[in-house]
């Protein structure tokens, strides 16, 4: 059994798009614009029908071939937290989730069943399917990613959901903005030992917080926690998560109110077929700052200075919509594109590559399309693009993409293929909890 009245839970949080701050928001100086987006991974939390001669937890992927994992676990001596034991097949899910409720619940946790539904554009889907949750028809390692933060998404709903099934609302609840912030401390340390590195963690913050200006914690917040299992380990956990450590402070700031994108425009993803590999490059693009920091220190304030601009644009035509404001929005998309394409050419990193601005910009000379930008880390994968909330806006970009060929050549250094709209948008909107009657949800 899982909680007292074993209740199922359902959660989900957003993917997201860092629309400006790529590279720049790994240093604490400066900050990402990130929007939350509408696709999201639920994740829906049962008690285990099956009996099992120790506590174990399943959790199943429906949507992907042989997406099926369990896990047991135990308690090691020493404050070393709980240990997970892989039972199945390899997966990422770490013991930082059951380590923190552990310390609340000190009674053995009961089994339980996490099952995870994906909304579609977070793969490439040949075809059209029809429907929410679509089966992939693959297992998962060999779905293709839109880029749209699966992991992160995941990583905070699956906490989310655990925390609130196993745990009484009065010791968490999302809806008080204390839980929020211990659930992002959570997840980000979950998220990281995933990923086996302390990257920025604005994917975290969006999905925890939704579309925010993001400025990063500091890497030391993390780096003392250690591994499960090893002595003091539950103790490290726990501070960092309530944030009691007298050594360091969590100094994330995540300011939700200034990334807004205002009434009348929509921020769409297009997911484009590449032919080339941008592996390492932000180590490159790192290596470059520090090695040539003269050249670096400038462009970065640079780009600060025009990405808060935007920030500032875009909240300004929320509160007074008007032609000329959407021109100057134009300008500074503009003003980003050339800062950033000036960063690619000094480090030697194809952030936004000539086939990507040939895109982008036949894009914004589209009826209705304001400007578009490279998401991220850049590179050939994608694109996000601010269009006016006009159905003629986008059936007339879609029309124009389903057309798009790149002229391209190898001696740009990559090439693009086909490029499709993906059926997402912003939305504010963070981690949430769900219904657990949600037909699609329920269906298990
Ligand atoms: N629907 C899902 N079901 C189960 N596991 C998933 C699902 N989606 C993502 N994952 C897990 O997240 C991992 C993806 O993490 P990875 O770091 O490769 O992508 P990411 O950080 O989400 O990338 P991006 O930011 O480019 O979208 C998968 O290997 C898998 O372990
Ligand atoms: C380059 C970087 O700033 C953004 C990477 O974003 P994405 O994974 O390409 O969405 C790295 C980071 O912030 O962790």
């Amino acid at each position: 059994m899982g909680s007292d009245n074993d209740i199922p839970v359902a959660c989900s949080a957003p993917g997201k798009v860092l629309f400006t701050g790529g590279y720049l928001v790994l240093d604490r100086q400066y900050t990402g614009l990130v929007f939350g987006l509408d696709a999201r991974i639920y994740v829906y939390v049962q008690a285990l029908s099956e009996s099992t001669s120790t506590p174990t937890l399943v959790v199943r992927s429906p949507q992907f071939q042989d997406a099926e994992w369990r896990y047991g676990y135990r308690k090691v001596e020493d404050n070393g937290g709980i240990q997970a034991t892989q039972l199945k097949t390899a997966a990422f899910m770490r013991c930082y989730v059951l380590e923190y409720l552990k310390l609340h619940w000190p009674t053995t946790l009961g089994s339980s069943l996490f099952t995870i539904w994906a909304d579609k554009d977070y793969y490439s889907t040949p075809g059209m399917p029809k429907g929410r949750f679509v089966d992939f028809k693959v297992p998962l390692h060999e779905a293709h990613k839109t880029g749209l933060g699966s992991s992160a998404a995941l990583v905070t709903a699956f906490t989310a959901a655990t925390l609130a099934y196993y745990l009484p609302p009065d010791i968490f609840s999302l809806a008080s903005g204390n839980g929020r912030t211990k659930l992002h401390n959570l997840a980000q340390a979950a998220h990281c030992s995933a990923q086996g590195k302390v990257g920025s963690g604005f994917d975290v913050a969006a999905a925890a917080y939704g579309s925010c200006v993001y400025r990063r914690f500091s890497p030391k917040v993390l780096e003392e926690i250690g591994e499960p299992g090893e002595p003091g380990f539950s103790t490290r956990l726990r501070a960092v998560t309530d944030d009691t450590s007298p050594h360091q402070k969590w100094d994330t700031s995540i300011d939700e109110a200034a990334a807004i994108v205002p009434k009348g425009l929509l921020l769409v993803m297009c997911d484009v077929d590449c032919g080339s590999e941008t592996v390492g490059m932000v180590k490159k693009v790192l290596n470059w700052r520090k090695e040539r920091p003269e050249e670096a220190t400038p462009l970065w304030s640079d780009l600060q200075r025009a990405n808060e601009n935007l920030g500032q644009q875009l909240r300004s035509i929320a509160s007074t919509p008007t032609s000329s404001g959407i021109q100057s929005l134009r300008t500074i998309i503009l003003t980003i594109r050339s800062l950033i394409r000036q960063m690619s050419v000094k480090a030697g990193v194809p952030v936004e590559p000539p086939v990507v601005t040939a895109l982008i910009d036949a894009c914004s000379d589209l009826p209705g399309v304001v400007g578009g930008m490279v998401p991220g880390a850049g590179g050939y994968d994608a694109v996000a693009l601010l269009v006016e909330d006009k159905e003629e806006a986008l059936s007339g970009l879609q029309e124009f993409l389903a057309r798009y060929r790149s002229e391209g050549n190898e001696n740009d250094g990559g090439r693009i293929g086909k490029v499709r709209l993906l059926g997402v948008k912003q939305e504010h909107e963070g981690v949430r909890m769900e219904d657990v009657g949600h037909n699609a949800l329920a269906d298990i």
